[in-house]
């Protein structure tokens, strides 16, 4: 595992906004993982900003989101389609056709979850995954639990995701209670990962994913066992980390 500790926000989005940079000019055909929240929204200001300067081109890249709420349409202006479009997608050139979030009105969730992992693997699987975490350690929409569903599923959002969550609606009730996320296995499937921290909220559950242990309570902490993961947190989230890297 590598850990980077930076100084501020500023610095951890421009750190993955750099890794994501050299993953395209290395791999123009890249399979980017991607995820919501706010921490990343610096990341994405950063690529927009490279973009402009010519320096990254994304018109061959595919991306697949983590996730999105159940029952929002796209168009709702706190779903996670609306974010992407508005820190991201409207501003550089992945092609339409090459973008994928999850579908939360679709008639059979079932069948678009399947369809999901199937387009993930259709595209040759995920090439570089970008993370946040939650505040209980959740990845994606991967809640703490006895078990962790493996594949993309239709998942039950906890009180604390909902509470946590509530900043981007209007109103706490307005938040949805269920939200379609990739599951642990579709991120561990990953070549890379690059997983976002900032905050001291994010403190213990960062402590809990670099103790060495793996506990179901805490889903990161599985991310310990991939073989290339890759942490960057600011000095509140990181203030805790076990220097326990492999
Ligand atoms: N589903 C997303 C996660 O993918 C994200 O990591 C988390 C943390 O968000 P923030 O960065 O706003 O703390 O929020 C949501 O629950």
């Amino acid at each position: 595992m590598r850990i980077y500790i930076e100084e501020h926000y500023k610095a951890v989005a421009k750190k993955a906004a750099l890794i994501v940079a050299s993953q395209i000019i290395l791999k123009p055909k890249s399979v980017l993982g991607l995820a919501t929240g706010s921490t990343p929204i610096g990341m994405y200001k950063e690529l927009v900003e490279m973009h402009k300067l010519g320096e990254i081109d994304f018109s061959e890249v595919t991306t697949f989101n983590l996730d999105e709420y159940y029952g929002l349409p796209q168009h709702h202006k706190s779903s996670y389609y609306m974010y992407m479009m508005e820190n991201f997608f409207q501003h550089v050139n992945v092609p339409e056709e090459n973008i994928h979030i999850p579908n939360g009105i679709a008639e059979n969730i079932l069948q678009e979850c399947l369809k999901y992992e199937e387009k993930i693997r259709l595209a040759g699987g995920i090439d570089l995954q970008i993370l946040g975490i939650g505040a209980n350690g959740h990845i994606g929409f991967n809640e703490p639990g006895d078990k962790l569903n493996v594949t993309t599923h239709l998942v039950g959002l906890s009180d604390k995701t909902i509470l946590d969550n509530s900043r981007f609606f209007d109103d706490y009730n307005e938040v949805p209670k269920e939200a379609l996320s990739v599951g642990i296995a579709t991120i561990m499937k990953a070549k890379k990962i690059v997983l976002l921290a900032c905050g001291e909220n994010k403190a213990e559950a960062m402590k809990e994913m670099t103790s060495g242990y793996v506990n179901t309570k805490v889903p990161a902490s599985i991310l310990q066992t991939h073989p290339d993961i890759t942490l960057i947190t600011d000095k509140e989230a990181g203030a805790c980390i076990v220097a326990s890297s492999n």
